[in-house]
């Protein structure tokens, strides 16, 4: 072969390469591809967290140091896995959408990012071994797809502690099962349980005379944890995921006060795309329960109920 016909092989091979490259670029700049949230930019999603969550200054301050640590990371030693804990209505679905939106375009849409919710997908306690099979499979199954994928567990207090079992290995430190590392995957847990505790020592803070704000991640971390241990009601107890230190953050949701559900109101109207009218947004301020009985200072429903206690005004 003359060296000028390999030079242009070899130009030719070269530039097919990068249009190749080029175009799979292009396609997921449009697309979700599998991997792409690993340059996650976490001022993007400081500013979601800030312009969308109101009154959580404990869960901001975790989900970015976690989740931006996490993907900052080439080896990983385990999967990330958050336990998102509160009253409802304060923002724990919330959160996992704009952790998925920032990681995939798709956000809870996207191939790579998939939700259970215990009481729709796992109904019946009798069929609990058929369940394992097929969330142990469907997780396989998933990360050997996408070693990038989110899954997202609604309801884990309502979970049959059968199944917290069979997710159980994924959490672990294995290099690999079965041919496939989890190493990469990022799993979420949302629950009410552990709520009481901190709405205790939420309201604890407030009797004091503190600022909401003073609360530290170290005032509620431990009891957290013990709580939702100890809790006989809750799947959790009963398994070994904290027994085992397979939760990587325990993220408390703090409670909705009435000027939260204010500022919930305002950002439905702007979704709606209506003006911030103070006298609808107060009128449904007030229309929201609040506890405990004498303080009435937070909203047994959160910001739940407000968009369809808005509809009403509109
Ligand atoms: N802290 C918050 N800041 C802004 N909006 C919020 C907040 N908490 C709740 N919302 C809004 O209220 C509605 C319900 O919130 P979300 O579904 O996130 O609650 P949850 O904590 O997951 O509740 P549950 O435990 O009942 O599932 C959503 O429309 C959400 O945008």
């Amino acid at each position: 072969v003359e060296p000028i016909s390999l030079g242009l092989a070899a130009f030719g091979a070269v530039s097919a390469l990068t249009g190749l490259l080029s175009s799979h670029k292009l396609y997921c700049y449009f697309r979700d591809c599998c991997g792409q949230g690993r340059f996650l930019n976490s001022t993007a999603l400081q500013v979601d967290l800030d312009r969308k969550l109101y009154g959580q200054h404990l869960v901001k301050k975790v989900i970015l140091k976690a989740v931006t640590g996490f993907l900052r990371n080439p080896n990983p030693k385990k999967p990330l896995t958050l336990s998102l804990h509160g009253w409802t209505g304060t923002g724990k679905n919330l959160v996992s959408r704009i952790i998925a939106e920032n990681i995939y375009k798709g956000g809870l849409k996207s191939p790579y990012v998939h939700q259970f919710v215990s009481t729709l997908h796992f109904p019946h306690i009798l069929d609990v071994d058929r369940y394992q099979d097929q969330l142990q499979a469907w997780i396989q199954g998933n990360v050997s797809t996408c070693e990038n994928s989110i899954f997202i567990f609604d309801e884990m207090d309502k979970m049959h502690p059968g199944l917290i079992d069979a997710i159980k290995p994924f959490l672990d430190y294995y290099e690999q099962l079965d041919g496939i590392s989890y190493h990469k995957a990022i799993f979420i847990f949302l629950s009410n349980a552990g709520a009481e505790k901190i709405t205790q020592v939420a309201l604890d803070f407030w009797k004091n005379g503190k600022q909401r704000e003073e609360l530290q991640l170290k005032d509620l971390d431990p009891v957290l944890s013990v709580t939702v241990f100890n809790n006989k009601n809750s799947g959790f107890w009963h398994s070994s995921l904290i027994d085992k230190n397979l939760i990587d953050y325990f993220v408390p949701f703090l409670p909705l006060e009435y000027r939260h559900v204010k500022m919930c109101v305002a950002a439905e109207l702007h979704t709606r795309g209506y003006i911030a009218d103070p006298e609808i947004i107060t009128r449904v301020a007030e229309e929201m329960t609040y506890f405990p009985k004498t303080e009435r200072i937070y909203s047994d429903k959160g910001c739940k109920t407000v968009s369809a206690k808005l509809d009403f005004y509109l």
